[in-house]
């Protein structure tokens, strides 16, 4: 059974569905470092910088995190609000100017729409431009281009599993998709040298990073271009899922929205007051997202290592050397060991008088197997931001609007029926959104 078991294999592959596989897998302990990432999964492309994602040697990947770290730390997330706030604004105004969401409501592909205001922000922070894509409702042609590189990423690291069909790779990758991998490439050493011409002190993520041409203390330009690109892709693709998967979630389940809205509206007297210092106190609202976190993980087959030479354990039990491991995420997410009603969505599994509450059925759950972010020297940098976005749209979201169930194909999709090529295959999901009555 998919989700009762501790984990499942391939011959050389293990995928563990517990919770002690987290920090045995990921982290440095006291018994041995994090497992390492593979050649065969994260190696640089001959001829490519490094990137912080495909720095194997844990030197090289300090020198990243000690390089960009400050830009993504709390306080420097707290500086960035303005811009954070300003496309929740732009968010919020679009969505007003749909026809009929004044009267009666609309039908709106709402992922879409969460999309726009990720990538727009992600721009922003990431190389001092926005996308503008909330202003033009539409994708920038980069954006576009991003899941389909994910899934040709995903596809090209299957093909590594067989070297003597490598020569098969350059049959199957169209002249016209390298053509528009170079433009990109391109595309972002223009915007990172036109953020660099700026003369200015805005805190986004480049003005914290320390340049160094010998990469001994900070990045190098090549490395800067590169690592722009990943954090445009880390940063957004994944905040989108999470929150699309969330608001999926509680439109189907309309008696956990109202709690939310609720909640949202009688904190604040007005909009202004929205926050991020005053989201962060808001129970019901970190609780929606948590359990968002637990059902809609962005990357929820998992992230692949390689046990080290000599072997190691995980949850009890000795691999040999060159294993490839992971922790499934969905697998332990949804596992019945782990939580009750796991298919459910229950955001009181996260609120304290419950989890404190011998008789409540959630007593029991673990919910250290919730580890979104992962663990270890490697676990996102993006945390602290993506918390405030989803706290902000979130609530900006039903503060403005009632939000229900669309009854349209669209509508009735099901979150955990979508594929994974490494990240989730977003399809479009329909809401109806009916501006508030004050
Ligand atoms: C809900 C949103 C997000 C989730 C669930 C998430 C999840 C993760 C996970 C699981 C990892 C570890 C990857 C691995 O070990 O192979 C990771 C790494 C990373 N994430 Fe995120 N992420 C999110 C948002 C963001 C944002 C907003 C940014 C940037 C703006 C970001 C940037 C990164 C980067 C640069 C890494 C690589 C870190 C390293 O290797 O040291 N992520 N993320």
């Amino acid at each position: 059974n998919y989700f009762c078991t501790d984990y499942f294999r391939a011959p050389n592959e293990i995928s563990f569905a517990r919770s002690d596989a987290w920090h045995d897998i990921y982290s440095n302990t006291n018994r041995s470092p994090a497992f390492p990432k593979s050649k065969l999964w994260h190696g640089a492309p001959p001829g490519r910088p490094l990137t912080i994602l495909n720095a194997l040697d844990p030197k090289e990947h300090m020198r990243f995190r000690k390089a960009m770290d400050p830009g993504f730390s709390e306080s420097a997330i707290r500086s960035q609000e303005a811009i954070l706030q300003k496309y929740a604004t732009a968010f919020i105004s679009r969505l007003e100017e749909l026809p009929g969401v004044k009267g009666d409501g609309t039908v709106v592909n709402i992922v879409r729409w969460f999309g726009f205001f990720a990538f727009d922000v992600i721009g922003d922070l990431g190389f001092g431009e926005s996308f503008d894509c909330l202003q033009s409702s539409e994708f920038h042609p980069w954006v576009s281009m991003i899941f389909n590189s994910l899934r040709a990423a995903t596809l090209v690291v299957s093909l590594r599993y067989y070297p003597q069909l490598l020569w098969l790779l350059r049959l199957a990758i169209p002249k016209r998709v390298l053509k528009m991998q170079v433009e990109h490439q391109q595309m972002a050493v223009d915007k990172v040298n036109r953020r660099l011409n700026l003369e200015t002190q805005r805190p986004d993520f480049i003005s914290h990073i320390k340049l160094d041409e010998k990469g001994k203390q900070g990045l190098t330009l090549a490395e800067l271009y590169a690592t722009a690109s990943i954090i445009i892709v880390a940063g957004s693709e994944t905040t989108v899922t999470v929150v699309s998967g969330t608001t999926n979630h509680l439109v189907k389940n309309a008696e956990k929205l109202a709690i939310l809205t609720s909640e949202v509206r009688a904190r604040f007297s007005n909009e202004n007051e929205i926050t991020l210092a005053a989201l962060r106190e808001l129970p019901y609202l970190n609780a929606v997202i948590q359990e968002g976190l637990r059902m809609c993980n962005p990357a929820p087959v998992g992230l692949p290592r390689i046990v080290p030479p000599g072997g190691g354990s995980i949850s009890g039990y000795f691999l040999p050397e060159n294993t490839f491991v992971n922790v499934h995420p969905l697998g332990l997410g949804l596992s019945p060991n782990s939580f009750f009603d796991p298919k459910g969505f229950h955001p009181e599994r996260w609120l304290s008088e419950y989890t404190k509450d011998l008789k409540s059925p959630f007593f029991t759950d673990d919910r250290s197997a919730v580890q979104p972010f992962s663990v270890g020297p490697r676990a996102c940098i993006g945390k602290s931001l993506s918390y405030a976005e989803l706290r902000l749209i979130l609530a900006r979201l039903v503060w403005n609007f009632d939000m229900s169930e669309a009854d349209t194909d669209a509508g009735k999709l099901k979150w955990e029926d979508q594929r994974v090529f490494t990240v989730v295959e977003r399809k479009p999901f329909d809401v109806i959104l009916k501006r508030r009555k004050v």
